[in-house]
C-alpha cells in the first residue's frame, strides 16, 4: 500500500551542460514540490502505514535544507562555486548537477537514510520509500523509483559527498544531523506528537 506526503522549497540553481539556455547559463528559480511516496504491506496500530506526522521530524527538515538556498554541483566552475558560497548563507553542494532528476535521486537516498536509521514505535512494519516525484514547475517533473536512486547507468551518487552550508546546518535541531545520519545514529520516533 501507498501513501504520499507533499513537501515545498524555493531553490536556485544553474544546470550545466542542458539543452535549454535559460537552464544551463543563468541562475534561476523553482518553487518546487516534492512528492514522497512510502510503501508498506502493513499497517501500524493506527491502522496506516506511517502517521503522516512522523513525516514532519527529521525528513521535512532535512528536505528543508533546500530552501531559500541554491544547490550547486561540486563540478562547476570554482569560481562560481566560491562565489555562491561567499554570498549566499545557504548552501547545499552535490556530487551531481541539481536536475529535477537528480534532486529526486538526492532527495530519495536521503530519506533512505532517515528511514533506516529510524527505530518505530507504533508497530510500524517494513516501511520504505517507495518513490519520490520533484515537481520544477507546473509543467515538468521527475520521478525516481528505489532502482532508479541506485542504478549504476544513472550513476551511483555518494551520500557522504554532500556539502550543507553553515547556514543551513545552524537552522537544523541538531547542526550535526547529517553526520549522526550518516554514521548511522537511530532516531528513536516520538510515541505522541
Ligand atoms: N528533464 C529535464 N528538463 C529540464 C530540467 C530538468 O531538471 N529536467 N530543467 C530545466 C530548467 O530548470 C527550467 O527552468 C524548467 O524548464 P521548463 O519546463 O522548460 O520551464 P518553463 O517554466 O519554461 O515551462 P513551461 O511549460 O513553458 O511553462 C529545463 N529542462
Amino acid at each position: 500500500m501507498l501513501i504520499r506526503k507533499l513537501y515545498k522549497f524555493e531553490n536556485a540553481h544553474i544546470v550545466r551542460n542542458c539543452t535549454t539556455r535559460r537552464c544551463s547559463e543563468s541562475i534561476h528559480g523553482h518553487s518546487y514540490k516534492v512528492e514522497l511516496i512510502f510503501s508498506s504491506e502493513y499497517l501500524d496500530r493506527g491502522q496506516m502505514v506511517y502517521d503522516f506526522g512522523l513525516t514532519k521530524l527529521t525528513i521535512k527538515e532535512l528536505i528543508d535544507s533546500f530552501d531559500h538556498a541554491i544547490t550547486l554541483w561540486s563540478e562547476d566552475e570554482p569560481e562560481y562555486l566560491a562565489a555562491m558560497k561567499k554570498w549566499s548563507r545557504r548552501w547545499v553542494e552535490l556530487p551531481v548537477s541539481p536536475s529535477a532528476e537528480q534532486y529526486a535521486r538526492v532527495i530519495l537516498l536521503m530519506v533512505d537514510l532517515v528511514m533506516q536509521n529510524t527505530v518505530t514505535v507504533n508497530e510500524e512494519k517494513d516501511v520504505i520509500i517507495h518513490s519520490v516525484r520533484v515537481h520544477e514547475t507546473d509543467t515538468g517533473y521527475a520521478e525516481c523509483s528505489r532502482e532508479d536512486a541506485l542504478s549504476e547507468k544513472l550513476g551511483k551518487i555518494d551520500l557522504y559527498a554532500i556539502k550543507f552550508s553553515q547556514g543551513v546546518k545552524e537552522e537544523w535541531s541538531s547542526p550535526d544531523m547529517w553526520e549522526r545520519l550518516l554514521r548511522g545514529e537511530k532516531i528513536v520516533n516520538p510515541k505522541k506528537i
